[in-house]
């Protein structure tokens, strides 16, 4: 069914401890979509993500991913982590690194080192983000904009139906940030795409949805993003913008 969620958040709450930091979210994705996720610093974005990845439980509701929960379903997510850095002397260069993104996948690396197919696969996915001439480059000495690339084909290397990335241009400039949400764009004619973000309307340009997400949710539907659609979502909890493409 083509309009059967990819994933599906339903009545979900999560605490650390005594702090709620999730109260009842419903959200539902289909494939195809491309989903940005906003709110307020501390308002639950990565929390929400790393329920979906099978990463924590929740306390209530349920989640689930290809209609499945999602430990079981955590091979068909490729994630984008938010801020990873590597020291400049990490001993490891850029094709095993999008190598290890096959980790679980049957691969050879519990024997130690990746396989022929692994390497085939990583440098298959480093030419699709446009990132090939990077292959035996030191993960440690890549710029933001090559790291974000790199990590993007480590997603892509298991070959995912969902990407999930949280804040994956949040160091980067403008223009390379503009070069990366291109190919993400491309990359949702066959993926659907979740991406946490704090620019709203940077990502009001390339998404299908916006999501915002302030301890609670609650969906509405408008055509536009303006100035005061911002305020009024970074003000109050939770919303949900339609944004039409022309
Ligand atoms: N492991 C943890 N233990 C306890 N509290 C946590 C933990 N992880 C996050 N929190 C708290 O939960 C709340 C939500 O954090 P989360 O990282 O999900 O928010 P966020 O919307 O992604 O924030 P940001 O935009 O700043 O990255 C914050 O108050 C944070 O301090």
């Amino acid at each position: 069914m083509p309009d059967s969620p990819v994933i599906r958040v339903e009545s979900v709450s999560f605490s650390y401890g005594e702090t709620l930091v999730l109260e009842r979210i419903d959200l539902s994705i289909v494939a195809g979509e491309f989903v940005g996720l906003v709110g307020p610093n501390a308002g639950g974005k990565s929390t929400l993500l790393k329920l979906i990845l099978g990463l924590l439980e929740p306390q209530s509701g349920r989640i689930r991913v290809l209609g499945r929960p999602p430990r079981e379903a955590a091979r068909t997510i490729g994630y984008v982590p938010q801020f990873p850095s590597f020291p400049r002397d990490f001993p490891i260069c850029v094709e095993d690194v999008v190598a290890m993104g096959r980790i679980g996948l049957g691969s050879r690396w519990p024997l130690g080192w990746s396989g022929r197919a692994d390497r085939a696969a990583a440098r298959q996915a480093l030419a699709e983000v446009e990132a090939a001439d990077l292959a035996r480059r030191p993960i440690g000495q890549l710029s933001g904009g090559q790291l974000q690339r790199v990590l993007l084909a480590r997603a892509l290397v298991g070959e995912p139906r969902i990407l999930i990335l949280d804040e994956p241009t949040a160091n980067i400039d403008q223009r390379v940030e503009n070069d990366i949400f291109d190919l993400l764009a491309e990359l949702n004619q066959r993926l659907t795409i979740l991406l946490v973000s704090h620019d709203i309307a940077f990502i009001s340009e390339y998404v299908s949805r916006v999501a915002c997400l302030n301890r609670t949710l609650a969906c509405h539907g408008t055509s536009t993003i303006d100035s005061d659609t911002i305020q009024h979502l970074y003000g109050g909890h939770i919303r949900q913008v339609e944004h039409q493409h022309g």
